[in-house]
């Protein structure tokens, strides 16, 4: 077996996914020279699954051990691992989930004295029986749940990364009993921090079944995993939320894939990845050239925010804070940070809405802040006018979080970044499809009036627009001082049309084995949002955006141009060509005002930047050093996502520390370490 032994490459593995097309292809060269990828495969497996079951303290001759093996080769991995396990002395029983097993590794597997259980009544695997009644394929069903049920370990053959759509039929069925239908895993932050004595453990070859390879969704039945042993490289359901937290921890077999010039679909971020991030003072600079970030957060209401803001941009290697809000907020600032300045100036960034009330709170027409956000972001509007446009280019890079995010304008440029959670980008997405499919041609919205453009912007790095006292002589939204006119969805023609979101639905034509309408319908609980851009759209919801993330990250993106940063344990970054996550927090950061922190370290690190990195790369090194912030504010070992161990490279140790809770003030306390540590 080759191991990866070069430092850059391992680093490179174990912090890229590739799509199930791209890994074809690279497997493509070596299947054709003769290396034999599935014995390589299903070793791993059978070493990594004797592995589990070591740290039970169980021998194999010990132990019950259930192979699920679907038809393809997935199936041939699984039942050459089974062999080799049964060899070893185990007990281990392969269900035969589909019409077909592959036929070396059926072979070897009875070779081994394996025994087989068949569950489709229409399959013809030598030596087994078929053609018996629906009936009794209801009961082999039953007798497969109930044996994998009380086995120590079910090793999961069913699908890998051939699988097409939902789980449907006989899988869907052994999923749906034995796994989850759509949800996420309720386990505690420190899955595997210690032997749970719970079995039957689970081993996922390649990818847990029914997950969605590519984005990374749970659409359906799926069978989550405590390990998935992976080949070649890893799958962006192995990185991406929600999938990545079904997968368990992740063993990858380097199968010596040529990587080098594959761009890959989903990059984590790690060390070195942020360490680009962050400036590094120079001996001639001033406060100006370390980079100013302007905040207009926090309002009459939420003042806390601004404080949180101000404070995580100042301490995450600024030169300087400019803070525009009420004088409640402005003094909150001040005596929580005297470094601030107040009111307009020259900056480098911009940050707005973080604790500014939504358009739909009480009395927000009349908010002012709300009212200098919409000023400001008039002038990021891209209206096809080449003056506007270019002046909306010229425009410094501007966070666009929590209450200003109903304020972002149709189409902007990639230096705006939207920062939901997911409850923010289900509401967006509402408003936006509404916006496309002309269902709510509302003129109170705040899209309507169109944009100022940006004729006004005596300095594009300016506060365009602005009175010095953020209090009055405010560019208003009301003032209507926009020439443009809000796009509707028939003069709209931005080219995304073919990019929708579409979420997967049962294929229905598969018989119903079991009785159970999960099974005939896995995708009866799957999110209501089906988005095509002929139809009014359903409501997105929260639950939507947290089940098919990618997706929605990326429509937001299609639909207004903006880089998307959507909030989660493991967040994730798009922009036009790229996907990023970052899973270095743990999730003592679920607290109050963590966003508002990452806000504002979004801010401070779009303001040191040249041109050298693109606004997604310094976004998605932003949420990384926010998570590390937290790790080191909680004394936490534990992240949203954990590192691959390279199979052949030792196992990484198990027992984390778990650490202490922590409030959003702790977490911009560590900031200055969390840099410090990239830049080592
Ligand atoms: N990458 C590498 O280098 C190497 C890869 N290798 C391995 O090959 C694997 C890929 O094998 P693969 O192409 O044969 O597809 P695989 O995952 O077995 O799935 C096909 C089966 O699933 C079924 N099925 C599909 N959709 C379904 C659904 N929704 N619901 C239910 N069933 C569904 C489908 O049924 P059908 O659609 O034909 O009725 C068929 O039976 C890969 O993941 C890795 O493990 C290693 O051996 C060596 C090196
Ligand atoms: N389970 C979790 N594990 C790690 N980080 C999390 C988890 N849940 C949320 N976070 C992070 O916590 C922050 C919460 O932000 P947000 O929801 O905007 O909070 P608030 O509005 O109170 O400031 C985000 O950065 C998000 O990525």
């Amino acid at each position: 077996m080759e191991y990866a032994d070069d430092a850059d490459r391992r680093e490179l593995l174990l912090h890229s996914a590739y799509a199930a097309e791209q890994v074809r292809v690279m497997e493509r060269p070596l299947l054709d020279r003769g290396v034999p990828l599935m014995r390589m495969a299903a070793q791993a497996v059978a070493h990594t699954a004797a592995g589990m079951l070591d740290d039970e303290d169980l021998a194999l001759e010990d132990t019950s051990i259930v192979l699920l093996a679907g038809a393809g080769d997935n199936g041939g991995d699984g039942l050459f691992a089974a062999a080799a396990l049964a060899q070893e002395g185990a007990a281990v029983t392969a269900v035969a989930v589909g019409r077909t097993l592959h036929e070396e590794g059926f072979a070897a597997f009875v070779r081994a004295g394996g025994k087989v259980l068949v569950l489709d009544p229409e399959a013809g695997i030598p030596g087994c029986a078929s053609g018996f009644s629906a009936g009794e394929a209801g009961e082999r069903l039953q007798a497969a749940v109930s044996l994998a049920s009380k086995s120590h370990l079910i090793i999961d053959a069913m699908t890998g990364i051939g699988i097409h759509g939902v789980l449907r039929g006989i899988p869907a069925a052994l999923a749906s009993a034995l796994g989850l239908d759509g949800e996420v895993p309720d386990e505690s932050a420190l899955p595997g921090r210690e032997s749970s004595g719970d079995f039957p453990l689970v081993l996922a070859v390649d990818t847990p079944s029914g997950v969605g390879v590519d984005d990374g969704s749970l659409p359906g039945p799926y069978l989550p995993a405590n390990v998935t042993v992976t080949f070649g490289a890893m799958k962006p359901c192995a990185v991406l939320p929600p999938a990545t937290f079904g997968s368990g921890r992740i063993e990858l077999v380097d199968f010596g894939f040529d990587i080098d010039d594959v761009e890959p679909a989903v990059e984590v971020v790690d060390n070195t990845f942020a360490s680009d991030a962050v400036r590094l003072p120079h001996v001639d600079d001033g406060k100006y050239s370390r980079g100013v970030v302007g905040l207009v957060t926090g309002s009459q209401r939420y003042p806390g925010a601004a404080v949180l803001t101000a404070r995580a941009a100042a301490r995450a290697n600024t030169g300087m804070v400019r803070y525009l809000g009420p004088e409640r907020a402005q003094n909150m600032v001040l005596a929580a940070l005297p470094e601030a300045v107040l009111g307009k100036g020259h900056v480098q960034s911009w940050v707005v809405g973080s604790g500014v009330p939504s358009g739909d709170a009480d009395g927000a027409d009349a908010d002012l802040q709300r009212q200098t956000i919409a000023a400001l972001l008039r002038h990021y509007a891209l209206d096809g006018e080449p003056a506007v446009d270019d002046a909306a280019y010229d425009m410094p890079p501007v966070v666009v979080d929590a209450g200003a995010l109903d304020l972002l304008p149709d189409r902007v440029p990639g230096q705006v970044v939207i920062t939901p959670h997911a409850g923010e980008m289900a509401a967006l997405l509402n408003r936006l499809e509404a916006g496309r499919a002309g269902t709510r041609a509302d003129d109170a919205s705040p899209k309507a009036g169109g944009y100022a453009g940006a004729a006004d912007a005596e300095d594009a790095h300016d506060t365009v627009g602005f009175d010095g006292n953020a209090d009055s002589g405010i560019d208003s939204a009301s003032t209507g001082t926009g020439t443009g006119s809000p796009e509707t969805a028939e003069s709209k023609s931005d080219g995304t049309e073919s990019n929708t979101v579409s979420f997967p639905t049962a294929d229905e034509s598969e018989p119903d084995v079991t009785g159970d309408s999960r099974a005939a319908s896995p995708a009866t609980d799957t999110p209501s949002s089906s988005v095509t851009p002929d139809e009014p759209a359903a409501a997105f919801t929260a639950r939507d955006v947290t089940a098919y993330p990618l997706a929605c990250a990326r429509r937001a993106h299609e639909l207004t141009g903006a880089t998307v940063l959507l909030k989660g344990a493991v967040t994730i970054v798009v922009d036009e060509d790229h996907t990023y996550v970052s899973g270095s927090a743990p999730a003592w950061l679920a607290t109050a005002g963590a966003g508002d922190v990452l806000a504002g370290l979004v801010g401070a690190l779009l303001a040191q930047q040249d041109d050298e990195i693109t606004t997604a790369e310094t976004v998605a090194a932003a949420a990384y050093l926010h998570g590390m912030a937290a790790a080191i504010a909680s004394e936490s070992e534990q992240q949203g996502w954990q590192e691959p161990d390279l199979v052949g490279h030792g196992r990484r140790q198990r027992f984390m520390t778990l650490g202490h809770p922590i409030v959003a003030g702790d977490v911009i306390r560590a900031i200055p370490e969390a840099i410090a540590d990239v830049v080592a």
